[in-house]
């Protein structure tokens, strides 16, 4: 064991993990294993996870250390452990996205994401718990029971992917995956403490990503540090033929830009938007700070106008169901999972209606009840049309802010982690939630949330937005990780460090 590594095995990074199997001073399946235990001590506190697989995980920790020992050159994510959002299809192990619809369903193939995850040796502890199919801000919307915040387990981990974001503040893993429809990796990331990137639309595939808003889907890292980001990033990123909204270009060098920690010359845009009313006081408090830290470290900070983020939630919650109205017609009982009434006396229709009425929870058939009628003749342009030209709008306020500077910065989310239960009457005020986030969904382009500090009037995590152009991610780990070695400096260890023990 080198002395620069903290123990135990839980804690170290991804980076430090695949260190210390590369030179043999652990085996991947001790690796493996202290991370089993670990969910096994935990996490029916937490319910991160929905399926653990444990045969899995140490089987692919074996293939590992096998290689290993025959010499074979690895990838430098190999035998660590990752948690995977159970919206991916894996070959083999169930995929519920958090629905009853889809309990029992085992897929017959891989995600490409999965199968690159596989490849790289990237050890699958399991899958993470999530609102149903991805519809929500907290993971109250789970079939299968919220997961809990670590830091405080009567409060939400932040959703729809709560569950990947409280696996990794939990010590459950050093690496998960989520997706991003309208925050659901950043949101997540911010109120748990830990990393989360959405990178640029289409840049990491989407085949095998069970389709909730396939306009605005896009899978992407969850770590702990910006530099483990930025390995998963390289790992999964990249052009995909199964999917026809694949960018066939090169990844940004992302690892490469974690370890430069210069901003100095980078112009940085404080969107004016993104404060005053509904703001907390102590996730402004700690915003400013950094936007001053970032100062100190000598990027140049100015204060930008987007006028049409206003008008971004109200544009989602118009786009998103829409879409998702049309995606969720394929679980019609006939193809997957569950199957409601079929007993001989009633019609396909009939066992159709039964099953969809059983099978999805309140939320998505709020959804799709939304979507179906902004998407109905004579309705069709007054609202869904009318989002679309919303859209550009935004898209265009972006250009005019990128023209000017290299990121934007904002704070990820108005609050810290609310208490479960708090919202889960309130729509509109869950919806609230992504504020921030669904801006750069609605455009396309690539945006980060990295712990700030803790609020001071309740000690919960607050996390720092930035967000770059579409193909230009690798500012958001240039920034990232110039504001994280110097917070780490500052306070003599990482954020999470301060989390209780569970
Ligand atoms: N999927 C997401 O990105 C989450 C967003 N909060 C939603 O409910 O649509």
């Amino acid at each position: 064991m080198t002395e620069l590594i903290p123990t135990p095995i839980i804690k170290w990074t991804a980076a430090q993990t695949a260190g210390a199997i590369a030179k043999g001073e652990v085996s991947a399946v001790e690796v493996a294993q202290a991370h089993l235990d670990r969910i096994e001590a935990v996490d029916k506190k937490v319910n991160a996870f929905l399926h653990v697989d444990t045969e899995g995980a140490l089987s692919a920790a074996k293939a590992v250390d096998d290689k290993r020992a025959r010499g074979e050159e690895q990838g430098p994510l190999a035998g660590v452990p990752l948690a995977l959002k159970d919206v991916f299809t894996t070959k083999g192990v169930p995929t519920t996205c958090g629905s009853k619809i889809l309990e029992g369903w085992v897929p017959p193939y891989d995600a490409t994401l999965t199968a690159r995850l596989k490849d790289a040796g990237v050890v699958i502890l399991g899958k993470t718990n999530m609102d149903e199919f991805a519809m929500g801000s907290s993971t109250e919307n789970s079939a299968y029971g919220p997961t809990g915040n670590p830091w405080d387990l009567s409060r939400i981990p932040g959703g729809s992917g709560g569950g990947s974001a409280a696996a990794l503040a939990a010590f459950e893993a050093p690496l998960a995956i989520g997706t991003d429809t309208g925050g659901s990796i950043r949101q997540p990331g911010a109120v748990t403490g830990t990393v989360g990137v959405k990178p640029t639309y289409g840049s990491v595939s989407r085949y095998g990503l069970v389709a909730f808003s396939s306009s605005l889907d896009q899978g992407g890292p969850c770590a702990r540090t910006v530099l483990d980001a930025a390995l998963l990033h390289e790992a999964v990123a990249g052009y995909d033929p199964m999917d026809s909204t694949s960018i066939d270009a090169p990844v940004p060098a992302v690892v490469e830009a974690a370890k430069l920690r210069d901003v100095r010359g980078m112009r940085i845009g404080v969107v004016k938007e993104f404060a005053g009313e509904g703001y907390q006081a102590g996730v402004m408090q700690r915003f400013n700070e950094s936007v001053e830290l970032l100062r100190e470290l000598g990027a140049e900070v100015v204060e930008v106008s987007c006028p049409s983020f206003t008008l971004a939630l109200p544009a989602y919650y118009l786009i998103a169901p829409s879409e998702a109205s049309s995606n969720l017609a394929r679980f019609d009982a006939m193809r997957y999972g569950l199957r409601v009434g079929d007993d001989g006396t009633r019609s396909a229709e009939e066992v159709t209606a039964l099953t969809r009425e059983a099978g999805f929870g309140p939320e998505v058939k709020r959804r799709i009840i939304l979507g179906t009628y902004a998407l109905s003749s004579g309705y069709y342009d007054a609202y869904y049309g009318s989002a679309q030209k919303v859209r550009t709008l935004i898209s265009r306020d972006f250009d005019a802010a990128f023209a000017g500077v290299d990121v934007l910065v904002s704070p990820t989310t108005p609050t810290t982690a609310f208490p479960i239960g708090e919202r889960a009457d309130d729509p509109m005020a869950m919806y609230l939630a992504d504020l921030c986030t669904i801006p750069s969904n609605l455009a396309g382009n690539a945006a980060m949330s990295l712990p700030v500090g803790l609020a001071p009037e309740d000690n919960l995590p607050v996390g720092l937005q930035i967000i770059a152009p579409a193909m230009a991610d690798d500012r958001l780990y240039r920034v990232g990780g110039a504001v994280e070695a110097a917070l780490n400096d500052k306070w003599g260890h990482t954020l999470l460090e301060e989390a209780p023990a569970l």
